[in-house]
């Protein structure tokens, strides 16, 4: 380079570099102006922040505006207006919204904005962290952070469980921004050398309530531990935000501002403004019929399906593949791979058409496009994860439709607990003709796949421990569940031997017992459900069962002494119990080895007459459609798929009962009289219901292969017995020999386990001792009651096996992982500097 070439671009520099001077002293000056101003208003009482309506508007430096226009953002959501000029006024915030409302813009702005302001460079170190509790939702985030921190040279690096450690480990040190998951960064936290956490400027917890509860406590407080406690700016997102003074304190909050967009006396603004709610109340036994009746009427939708446990997504994907319903069927959870999971919800992100079953590892903040339905097939623990789960549709301005199906039992409780919140969504039914029955086709499928069926146990098992685990007792009550049409309706033979489901009938008992005793001797204090949680946690005591001999008028004074002793016990007991759920998450099922698993009925002999295929949907051919009626049901060109689709939405459904009777009334006279004499030969003993017949010339009916003289040729009936009950024995021994192969394969891997973990002891002894991450961090702790089976149970596939090992690679980090492609790419865009380079 020549002198004069030199002396121009050192000129070109300097003049970059007094612009850039003069943009921020401007732009410094702009922002203390807007906190002038809101000061001001806030003490004239005013609650709006500032009128600003576009980000051009916002004293945002160029860099970041190039971002925000090359992702076409222009106009503000109501979150961002309230909460970016503050946040860039350097206030603590408080931020909620509800989903799908802009709320990840609204803290990734005032963070990038923040650190070019402070000039932060490579040698800096960290300057901000973003915590996330899961780690999808972490990948989203920094994506939405390269798009829009196109411009600038800041380095922004994700770290997220599931992931080469050491890779990490290498790069930690040179990035400036941290998008993160807490278990995973506190193990960078204890096992990184170089990763210098005391200059953090940012933290954002984005689902905040989440990452402050039980679940992530400790993780969370050990972080904060090694964050700078002063001069730190922290910023809290969540569409149900925690305003639990107990939570703020543990973040050192200064004087937080609390900016909710949503109304707090009506409380509506909690939902996205275009989304359509409705709930169904289904029996157990027929859920999965339900599911996959509304995934063959509604195969030109993107749909969501949350369940509660790994393997009943694992099940229902499964076995609704074998049905091929005709669209693509997906699963995420918290039990396969990273790469499989990021795999899976990029591949769900693009498509059009297709239904992702997953567990609420899904619920929070994942921002799929245009997902037409969210079904909540399990409910939701909570009226929270309700809000969340119906936010994965609706988003923005796109509208969208959300269907929760209920227990009879669930019914009145949830109801209640999501009008606390303002939440009311409105009743549907199903027409039952269209409601296709797929018992039969999954008890096939499991006949013929061992696999299959032991998935279908898990999956019952998971199901009944989520409802056993749930903390609402009054909605969610296992000793309610009809565990062996349950079974049934999974394929199974007879329901596995559950014995929570029986030490919860105990306590049931013990609790009305206690009631009882209560009532006759009176007690001080407490509702009556209090008492009833209490007398369910309570252990009984020898002077229980003192009391329920005969004596108790006796010593009635002294008896109740010990029973406020007890309550005073069972109050710190229920405590615990309540933490041990909490910590549950991961090794929720481990257990489950102990559980007895007998099927007392073979399938062979036991299919139950199905009436209603025929009968019903002769009665619906004629169905009316109401005035009265909310939602009615379309027929669409092929009949049988006509399951829900959505009407009208307008008007109550008051005359449900009333509108039986007046379907029936409406029936053509033919349709009737042949519905009453199916049903009257089939209470004649002639046929089974769904049995074929024929009708000579008189209009006899008649088997479709009938002897032409039974007495001849002997008794066809008790043949035809024995035939079943030899299927019967050869059934249930059958699966003797499978469960016998299954326990001989959970030996073999428990002798491979021990003999892994000696090895792994010897060198350990032999060489430094690593400090290992907490446990939640495999699966970022994000698994609601999500009670999925733990390592005994993944000993029983090979791909559970891979599974197993992968999470055991995670906490050694002197063995390097197989790196991912996918995962690499966003690593290596992690590695490179926002401004592109
Ligand atoms: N100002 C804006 N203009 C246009 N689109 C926007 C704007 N802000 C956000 N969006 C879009 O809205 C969608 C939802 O945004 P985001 O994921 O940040 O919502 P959220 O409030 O964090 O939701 P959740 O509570 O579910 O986490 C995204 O697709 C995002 O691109």
């Amino acid at each position: 380079m020549n002198g004069k070439n030199a002396s121009r671009s050192r000129k070109a520099r300097q003049q970059k570099q007094v612009s850039e001077e003069d943009e921020l002293a401007e732009l410094e000056r702009r922002t203390e102006e807007m906190m002038k101003a809101y000061d001001e208003s806030k003490k004239a009482g005013s609650s709006s922040s500032t009128k600003l309506k576009r980000f051009d508007e916002l004293p945002l430096t160029k860099k970041t505006m190039i971002g925000l226009k090359k992702s076409s953002y222009v106009e503000m959501t109501d979150i961002q207006a309230k909460s970016i000029p503050l946040s860039l006024g350097g206030r603590d915030i408080l931020g909620a919204a509800r989903t799908g409302s802009g709320k990840t813009l609204a803290f990734l702005i005032p963070v990038i904005e923040r650190l070019y302001k402070e000039k932060w460079g490579p040698g800096d170190g960290l300057g901000a962290l973003i915590l996330s509790p899961t780690r999808e939702l972490a990948i989203q985030i920094f994506e939405v952070l390269r798009r829009i921190g196109t411009a600038h040279s800041i380095s922004a690096g994700l770290v997220i469980g599931g992931k080469d450690v050491t890779q990490e480990k290498n790069r930690l040190g040179r990035m400036n921004i941290l998008v993160a998951t807490p278990g995973r960064l506190l193990q960078h936290m204890d096992q990184t050398v170089d990763f210098d956490t005391s200059n953090v400027q940012m933290l954002v917890l984005d689902e905040a309530d989440r990452c402050l509860d039980m679940g992530f406590q400790n993780t969370i407080d050990a972080i904060l531990e090694n964050l700078p406690k002063q001069g730190r700016q922290t910023l809290l997102f969540s569409a149900t935000q925690t305003k639990r003074v107990k939570d703020l304190a543990r973040l050192s909050l200064s004087s937080p501002e609390y900016v909710a967009v949503h109304d707090e006396d009506n409380k509506k603004g909690y939902m996205p403004e275009n989304l359509q709610q409705h709930y169904m109340v289904v029996p157990l036994e027929q859920k999965l019929s339900v599911l996959f009746s509304f995934i063959r009427t509604h195969l030109k939708s993107k749909v969501l399906i949350f369940f509660s446990a790994c393997r009943q997504v694992q099940f229902a994907h499964e076995s609704f593949c074998r049905m091929r319903p005709g669209m693509p069927l997906m699963c995420l959870h918290g039990k396969q791979k990273q790469t499989k999971r990021f795999d899976i919800f990029n591949a769900f992100t693009k498509s059009q058409h297709a239904v992702l079953f997953a567990t609420d590892v899904a619920a929070r903040g994942l921002d799929f496009p245009r997902v037409d339905w969210v079904i909540q097939a399990d409910a939701p623990e909570d009226a929270d994860t309700y809000i969340h789960r119906v936010g994965r549709t609706a988003r923005y301005n796109a509208k969208g439709n959300s269907l929760m199906l209920l227990l009879p039992s669930e019914e009145k409780g949830m109801l209640a607990s999501l009008k606390k919140k303002g939440v009311e969504p409105e009743m549907i039914k199903a027409r039952e003709n269209k409601v296709q029955s797929i018992n039969e086709n999954l008890q096939g499928f499991l006949f013929k796949d061992t696999e299959l069926k032991y998935l279908a146990q898990k999956a019952f098992v998971s199901y009944v421990r989520s409802i056993y685990l749930q903390s609402d007792k009054s909605t969610f009550d296992v000793t309610e569940l009809p565990l062996e049409p349950f079974a049934e309706s999974l394929g199974l033979a007879g329901a596995p031997k559950v014995k929570f489901v029986k030490d919860a009938q105990a306590a049931k008992k013990r609790a009305q017992k206690l009631l009882e005793k209560r009532e006759r001797y009176g007690k001080p204090s407490g509702t009556q459900e209090e008492d009833e949680a209490e007398a369910s946690n309570k252990v009984r005591t020898k002077y229980d069962r003192m009391f329920e001999r005969k004596n108790q008028g006796v010593l009635s004074e002294h008896y109740q002494n010990l029973i406020a002793d007890d309550e005073e016990e069972d109050s710190e007991e229920e405590t615990e119990t309540k933490v041990a759920k909490a910590e549950s998450d991961d090794d929720e099922e481990q257990s489950s080895d102990e559980e007895e698993m007998t099927r007392e009925q073979a399938i062979a002999g036991r299919r139950k007459a199905d009436s209603s295929d025929s009968d019903s949907s002769e009665e619906s051919e004629s169905e009316p459609e109401k005035a009265s009626e909310k939602i009615t049901f379309d027929q669409e060109q092929d009949d049988e798929d006509d399951f829900i689709t959505l009407k009208r939405a307008d008007h109550t459904l008051d005359g449900e009962d009333s509108l039986q009777t007046a379907k029936e009334s409406e029936l053509s006279k033919r349709k009737l009289q042949m519905g009453t004499s199916k049903k009257r030969s089939a209470a004649a003993g002639l046929r089974g219901l769904g049995e074929k017949l024929t009708f000579d010339d008189e209009g006899n009916a008649h088997r479709l292969y009938e002897m032409q003289d039974e007495s001849t040729l002997g008794d066809a009936r008790s043949a035809a017995q024995e035939f079943v009950d030899r299927e019967r024995q050869a059934l249930q021994q059958s699966d003797v020999q499978d469960k016998e192969r299954v326990r001989e394969a959970k030996r073999e891997k428990r002798i491979r386990k021990r003999d892994r973990e000696r090895q792994e002891k010897e060198g350990e002894d032999a060489g430094p001792t690593v400090m290992l991450a907490p446990e939640d961090d495999r699966e970022d702790g994000y698994e609601t009651p999500d009670f999925d089976l733990g390592d005994d149970d993944q000993a029983e596939d090979e791909s559970d096996d891979e599974e197993a090992a992968y999470e055991q690679e995670q906490y050694r980090p002197n063995k390097r992982m197989k790196p991912t492609s996918t995962l690499e790419e966003d690593e290596s865009l992690a590695l490179r500097l926002l401004g592109g380079e």
